[in-house]
């Protein structure tokens, strides 16, 4: 304003020079308090306290307090309503001073204005700036001439003094009201968070200048281009309106905000609950799997299960068959023996009646046959398991409860077992009583049975003691020979014949050959008949009991035995005896089968001299090679024993020689005893404890009801079985006692037998 008023020939500011609406308040003041000082020093002194003159005329100061006005207070409020004079206190000073500063300012600047001010002392009434103002209506102390007639001039000094005077007031009040803004401005500044209150207001001081701005340009746009004065909206209308707007915007945008705000606590939500779907669906297929694998599980043994019951029924289903077998033959065996009852009292009594008359007794043959002991075997059942403890020291890890029924327990690797047995011998038991209990069996080949005696057990626990025996106390074979031929009698009339074979390394060899024990081909069978043939095998008739045990002696001697570190005179092969014994031609037809099996002893391979053969000893290399040959025929043994437990369809005779030639013994309808020999020793418990694991075996195998074998109508006397037609020529050689037995002619033409099963060893 300054610049400006230093400037008399720049007359009124251009538009362009006016003030920018976001000019500071406190400048704007400065200019106001620059006028007011210039309004007092009527008498040219310094105004503002800036110590210069004031050049401003009073018309200039009125043409920019004006426009300062019209900035501040927006075109409607100066100059839409002119303010009421006669009512200063109602109305704002800023308005008044406006109102009357315009009408003086229009009246200045009229010509009839500019010629009174020339004139100096003479007033014109000044025209009402809108025209309107009719001189009732305006204000009579303002413009006392207006309308009326011309004032004195004591008259307009005092109306001009007088409305200096209210103008000063009302500037006066007016700076008063701004001081205490600025006061108040002060305060919030100086107060607590002054400094956001102080960015408030100039935040809003600014939004609110913008506003104005935009107001004053829209009204200008709307002066300019707008249809009229007629149509223009009402300035109030618009600010109104606009605020409004802006009031709607911000509760918008609180909305919006709000709305954010929701939507990001919606997201965080859905996060969380992401994280914990995505572990719930862990958890679940966690579960799916464990479940399944359990379903799995019990799947498969459900199926084992299942699998087991049903080979189970089928052991049930076959047993069933065997018990209504044993029923059908025990109902035979009680017709049978009924009717032999029966013809006994007839024989009884017609020997008694020949008796009384005088006349010859009848054949013994004709009396009661020995056939009891074999209906006994079969009630008692086809295959036993016997056991016999090998006299030592007793020891607290092998117990036995002796007799029949009897049980081993051994107590192995902290473990105790228990193995029940058809017969337990304890150690002081003596060959006498061990036969005892296989005599019946052994008589039972006379009533037309199969009967297979074995011994089995680890080396040096006494087979070939318990079988054979030293001739001070002979053992089984000679024992069975012995009652066989007294139950014969003297005048017998069965026919029996004996063969005797080793093997070998797998090498089946003739102990009766009379020349060096050659190796034997061993065949199967033909087709349909079973069992297997044994080419070059003699067999020998036996007359009496004396050829027999001669025949029995020269056999043992022919058979391989060695001195081991388990056993002095070890067996090295298995030993087979066969006898024959064909019932007499007046008896009704039939044969029986005694094997007597002297098997060679299971042993460790090192116990066996392992250690000498990797030294390079031939002996104990051969030794070795025995005894893998021995256990592996036993292992193939077992096998055998475990497929007939099983009920298996295919039993595999064929894995060894052993089992080739023991085919026969343990075939359907056969009766078998197996004899266990067992040590005590602690350092043989192991293998006692696999000893009594194989006898146990053995005895759950079933063989069937045993069956009598009859010859056929037609045979000749080595026609032997009774089941199956024979294969090859008889041979009736008679060795004489003390000499070896010789050959028979054919025996070297592939001479074979076949009993009902196999061939008649
Ligand atoms: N009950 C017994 N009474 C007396 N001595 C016995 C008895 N059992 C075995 N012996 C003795 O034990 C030793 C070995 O016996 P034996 O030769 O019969 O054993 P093994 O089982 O046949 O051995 P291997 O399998 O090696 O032929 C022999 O000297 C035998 O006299």
């Amino acid at each position: 304003a300054a610049a400006d008023a230093g400037d008399p020939a720049q007359g009124p500011p251009s538009p362009r020079s006016r003030r920018r609406p976001d000019q500071p308040a406190p400048e704007l003041w400065t200019e106001l308090t620059r006028l007011a000082g210039c309004s007092e020093s009527e008498d040219g002194q310094a105004g503002g306290g800036l110590g210069r003159p004031a050049e401003v005329s009073l018309e200039e100061a009125l043409v920019r307090l004006a426009e300062f006005l019209s900035v501040q207070l927006g075109p409607e409020e100066s100059c839409g309503n002119p303010p009421d004079l006669g009512q200063p206190a109602d109305a704002p000073p800023l308005l008044a001073v406006t109102s009357q500063v315009l009408a003086l300012l229009a009246w200045i600047q009229s010509p009839r204005g500019r010629q009174a001010l020339l004139q100096g002392t003479q007033l014109v009434q000044p025209p009402s700036p809108y025209g309107c103002r009719s001189g009732e209506e305006g204000p009579s102390h303002f413009v006392p001439g207006l309308g009326q007639q011309p004032l004195q001039p004591e008259e307009d000094q005092r109306a001009w003094e007088r409305l200096e005077q209210l103008i000063l007031g009302q500037l006066e009040e007016l700076k008063l009201q701004v001081e205490r803004q600025e006061e108040e401005l002060s305060r919030l500044r100086l107060g607590p968070g002054a400094t956001d209150s102080e960015k408030r207001v100039q935040h809003l001081t600014l939004e609110n200048e913008a506003l104005k701005q935009s107001l004053s340009l829209m009204r200008d746009l709307l002066l300019h281009w707008g249809p009229g004065p007629a149509t223009r909206t009402p300035q109030p209308t618009w600010l109104h309106s606009l605020q409004e707007g802006a009031e709607a915007l911000v509760e918008l945008q609180g909305r919006l905000q709000e709305a954010q705000d929701t939507t990001e606590a919606l997201r965080v939500q859905l996060g969380v609950q992401e994280v914990q779907l995505q572990g719930l669906q862990g958890a679940l297929q966690q579960l799916q799997q464990d479940t399944e694998h359990t379903c799995r599980q019990e799947l498969q043994q459900m199926h084992g299960q299942l699998a087991g019951l049903r080979a189970r029924m089928a052991s049930l289903r076959q047993g069933c068959g065997d018990l209504r077998g044993l029923v059908s033959t025990f109902a035979q065996s009680c017709q049978g023996s009924l009717s032999e009852a029966q013809g006994q009292v007839s024989w009884a009594l017609e020997a008694l009646s020949a008796a009384e008359a005088g006349t010859q007794p009848l054949d013994r043959q004709q009396g009661p046959s020995a056939e009891c002991p074999g209906r006994l075997l079969e009630l008692r059942g086809n295959i036993r398991v016997l056991c016999r403890l090998r006299p030592g020291i007793p020891s607290s890890l092998v117990r036995t409860e002796p007799g029949p029924g009897g049980t081993v327990t051994t107590c192995y690797r902290g473990r105790q077992r228990r193995f029940c047995l058809d017969w337990v011998f304890p150690p002081d038991a003596s060959q006498e009583e061990v036969f005892r209990e296989l005599e019946p069996a052994v008589l039972s080949c006379l009533g037309g049975y199969s009967v297979c005696i074995f011994t089995y057990g680890q080396t040096g626990t006494g087979k070939t003691y318990s079988m054979e025996g030293p001739p001070e106390d002979p053992g089984i074979a000679p024992r069975a020979l012995q009652s066989l031929f007294r139950e014969m009698g003297a005048g017998r009339q069965h026919g029996v014949t004996l063969s005797m074979v080793e093997i070998y390394n797998e090498a089946v060899r003739d102990l009766l050959a009379p020349g060096p024990p050659e190796r034997l081909a061993v065949r199967q069978g033909p087709a349909g008949q079973g069992g297997v043939q044994v080419s070059g095998l003699t067999h020998w008739d036996v007359p009496n009991l004396e050829t027999l045990h001669q025949m029995l002696s020269l056999g043992r001697r022919n058979r391989a035995t060695a001195a081991t570190a388990m056993n002095r005179h070890s067996s090295r092969s298995h030993a087979l005896v066969t006898l024959h014994v064909a019932s007499p031609p007046r008896a009704p037809g039939s044969t029986g089968t005694l094997h007597l099996v002297d098997l060679a002893g299971s042993e460790r391979a090192w116990k066996a001299g392992v250690a000498g053969a990797q030294r390079g000893d031939p002996d104990s290399a051969q030794r070795l090679r025995e005894a893998q040959t021995i256990n592996r025929s036993l292992l193939a043994l077992g096998g055998v024993m475990a497929a007939l437990r099983a009920h298996r369809p295919h039993v595999p005779f064929r894995d060894s020689q052993l089992t080739r030639l023991l085919q026969p013994a343990l075939g359907p309808g056969t009766t078998a005893v197996l004899l266990l020999q067992i040590s005590t020793r602690p350092e043989d418990l192991g293998e006692t404890v696999c000893s009594l694991k194989f006898a146990e075996r053995v005895g759950q195998v079933q063989l069937g009801p045993a069956r009598r074998r009859r010859a056929p109508r037609s045979g000749t006397p080595s026609s032997l079985s009774t089941d199956t037609p024979l294969t090859g020529t008889p041979c009736t050689p008679t060795p004489s006692p003390g000499s070896p037995p010789s050959p028979s002619p054919d025996s070297g033409s592939g001479v074979a037998f076949e009993s009902p099963q196999g061939p008649p060893l």
